[in-house]
């Protein structure tokens, strides 16, 4: 008799924020769908309190890891992670701060110590962190750093906003505009573009990922007439993934890569800051796409939106990029996990 699978791990984010709502939503979706089975890490009387406040029927129960997928059914099994204090949905507090950051790291322990499946994070509020002295600009910094703590090893986050209609992801990420030339190397943009030609072949699946990449000035430099990066660090970098047997193309005007005969002719765009990657990705679809963490030793997804603290507790917040988020999260397991015992199997029958 196979093990059951191992559930996956969501941490409760800013629990003033939409985080606790959307999780309660995705435990009563299971009656109509497909839910993965996961547990949240947080605090389980949060949880209860906007249970209560939004009049959803939903059982709650502390568990370990290992029970959580058999009780998935039943409740919603919560590994505890306490508040500091009883957060108030719409009202974040910088006291609450270590608390989100703690179940951030309890879940990384969790999922690297294979007792959970893959990690799902809940939205925090990146200002309210850094009130309470968080040291990364988000989740995906953090992330790597934590990975780096557990393997010992350089780790090199990628921020990938997957859709149904868009996979991108930025070379630089939660910088200021103005910092951004000065960080684009062709180093990290063969980095990035390494990582991500790797993940898709690995967790999605994509056998040959075609990238495509976009330039950084108006018209990809028009010829070096606007501006030179895309000539001097951008297109090097192209060539040096091709070489490396990546199929990759560019430097390319951004505003003509992202319509549908465009996209139809590459599996993942990589751009060169935030939001050129996101603007197209959240417009395409902010209530079905999903961020991925790349370059991590484990699986990461996350909702492509933030706290929404005006929603919190008022029962409108949509769950669609959270649901996403989850069965994302076991669908990259699920083929991480399947090619690995492929290539286990080759390895054995030679
Ligand atoms: N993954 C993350 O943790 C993450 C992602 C993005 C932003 N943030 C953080 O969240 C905070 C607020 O950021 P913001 O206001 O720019 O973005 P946001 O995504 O929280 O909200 C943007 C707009 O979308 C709406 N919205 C967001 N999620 C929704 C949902 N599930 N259903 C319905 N409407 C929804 C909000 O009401 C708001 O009008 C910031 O501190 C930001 O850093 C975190
Ligand atoms: N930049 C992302 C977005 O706008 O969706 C989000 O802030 C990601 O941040 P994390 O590093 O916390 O996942």
């Amino acid at each position: 008799m196979t093990a059951p699978r191992s559930a996956l791990a969501v941490s409760m984010g800013d629990p003033a924020g939409i985080g606790l709502d959307l999780c309660l939503a995705a435990w009563l979706a299971q009656a109509g769908g497909d839910i993965p089975a996961f547990f949240l890490v947080g605090d389980p009387d949060a949880l209860a309190a906007r249970a209560e406040l939004l009049g959803l029927a939903v059982p709650i129960e502390e568990a370990t890891p290992e029970q959580a997928a058999g009780r998935f059914g039943a409740a919603l099994p919560v590994v505890v992670a306490r508040c500091a204090v009883d957060p108030v949905p719409g009202s974040p507090d910088s006291a609450n701060g270590q608390a989100i950051i703690g179940a951030i790291r309890q879940s990384v322990e969790l999922v690297m110590a294979g007792r959970a499946r893959a990690l799902v994070t809940s939205p925090i509020a990146k200002s309210v962190l850094y009130a309470a002295g968080f040291g990364f600009p988000g989740h995906t910094e953090y992330l790597a750093a934590l990975a780096e703590e557990h393997a010992g090893a350089k780790v090199t986050p990628v921020m990938l906003l997957a859709g149904p209609h868009l996979r991108v992801a930025p070379v630089t990420i939660h910088i200021p505009l103005s910092q951004v030339p000065l960080a684009l190397t062709t180093e990290a943009i063969v980095q990035t573009g390494r990582i991500i030609a790797a993940d898709l072949n690995r967790r999605f699946g994509i056998e040959a990922p075609r990238l495509a990449i976009s330039g950084l000035n108006p018209h990809a430099g028009e010829s070096g007439t606007l501006g030179g990066e895309d000539d001097s660090i951008i297109a090097p970098a192209v060539r040096q993934l091709q070489a490396l047997g990546i199929d990759a193309v560019g430097p390319l005007p951004a505003d003509t890569m992202f319509h549908e005969e465009a996209r139809a002719g590459y599996d993942a765009a990589v751009c060169m800051y935030h939001d050129q990657a996101l603007i197209p990705a959240k417009a395409l679809g902010f209530h079905d796409s999903v961020n991925v963490t790349l370059g991590l030793p484990f699986i990461r997804t996350s909702p492509d939106h933030g706290t929404a603290f005006t929603l919190a507790g008022k029962g409108v917040a949509r769950p669609d990029s959270l649901i996403a988020a989850l069965r994302l999260a076991d669908r990259m397991a699920g083929t991480e996990a399947a090619l690995a015992g492929t290539a286990r199997a080759e390895s054995m029958s030679r």
